[in-house]
């Protein structure tokens, strides 16, 4: 992998705008692939909104079409994991050594990803980030931003941090996101998961944002609950989440500003719900290995149906 990395940016939304618009910012070569927002980019470039400091970026490099991209070192997956069966069709050219970078929440993405370059060409990372696409590209960062990437390995064992990664995690340093270097994606996955298992479905459920839930003992009481359930998982993959997790990721969300979740949102605008990757998946997964969790599996049921009934009406 050269010096200068040449990055795609694959879903160009909330995440994939804010941190490909800081990339480009901070110097990196970055080319976007849109939708709906194709022509408005092409025309105006990015805009950002952030307590950081606003800004825009009045050129970027625009597509509709992956096929039209140049070949890039790190094309980075920044749709949500509802669209990944399109992933064959909106990768671009990788390459010599290019890398897909899957920065989506939930778990067995990098699979998906891995079934089409190769499982020794892809990277995971767990973004820590507030950010909402308020108009055409148009991006509301609102809080937080930092980045837990680690190396995919199809075995599931820890990858280590290599030359690779450190070359990602510099470029996104230079741009002033904080990067936390995962030995172990399987481990990181499970403990973001400790956020968006409780979180997301839960605010969909009792529709409620992040503050209302953490001043009440019932709501309170259910995320402790899932929480725990989510450190079996991890558990059952050979993962240890400490017991003090729980109190530091209540802690967090306690302190964090008032925020409606992205499946909150999602659920609001009717849209798709990531509920495969984020409840489906780690079912799954912890099944396979024979343990069972009951409130998750429940939640996941709950939120297929409101998914469904939602989209219908
Ligand atoms: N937003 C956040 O703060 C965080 C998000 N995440 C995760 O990041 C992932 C992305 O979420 P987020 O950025 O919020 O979602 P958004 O919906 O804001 O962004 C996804 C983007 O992908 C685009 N897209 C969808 N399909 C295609 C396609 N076929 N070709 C080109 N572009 C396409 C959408 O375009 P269009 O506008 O046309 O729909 C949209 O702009 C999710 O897995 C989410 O859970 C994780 C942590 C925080
Ligand atoms: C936990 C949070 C809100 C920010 O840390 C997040 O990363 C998410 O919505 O997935």
């Amino acid at each position: 992998m050269g010096a200068d990395l040449r990055y795609a940016v694959i879903g160009t939304g909330a995440l994939g705008g804010f941190y490909g618009a800081r990339l480009q910012r901070a110097g990196a070569e970055v080319h976007y692939l849109l939708r709906s927002d194709y022509d408005h980019v092409k025309e105006n470039g990015l805009a950002v909104e952030s307590p950081d400091g606003n800004f825009t970026l009045p050129e970027v490099y625009a597509y509709s079409d992956a096929q039209k991209m140049p070949p890039c070192d790190v094309a980075i997956v920044a749709l949500k994991t509802t669209q990944n069966h399109l992933l064959s069709s909106v990768l671009p050219p990788l390459t010599e050594t290019g890398v897909v970078l899957v920065l989506q929440n939930g778990l067995g993405v990098e699979a998906q990803a891995a079934e089409l370059v190769g499982s020794d060409r892809v990277l995971g990372g767990l973004c820590f980030l507030c950010s909402n696409k308020v108009g055409p590209g148009h991006i509301r960062h609102l809080d937080y931003k930092k980045i837990a990437m680690g190396e995919y390995r199809a075995d599931q064992s820890a990858g280590g941090v290599t030359e690779r990664l450190e070359a990602i995690a510099q470029d996104f340093e230079r741009a002033d996101i904080p990067i936390e270097r995962a030995e172990d994606l399987v481990l990181a996955r499970w403990k973001k998961l400790m956020w968006n298992i409780p979180f997301n479905g839960l605010s969909v459920i009792l529709n409620a944002t992040t503050d209302a839930m953490m001043s009440d003992d019932n709501a309170r009481t259910l995320a402790e609950i899932l929480m725990e359930e989510v450190r079996q998982g991890a558990s059952s993959q050979g993962r240890t989440v400490p017991a003090a997790f729980t109190q530091t990721m209540l802690d967090h969300t306690a302190a964090m500003k008032p925020y409606r979740t992205s499946m909150k949102i999602d659920y609001d605008e009717r849209r798709p719900l990531e509920v495969e990757a984020m409840y489906g998946a780690p079912v799954r997964a912890a099944q396979a290995q024979g343990v069972v969790l009951p409130h998750i599996e429940t939640l996941y049921h709950q939120l297929k149906f409101l998914d469904q009934q939602n989209r219908q009406g």
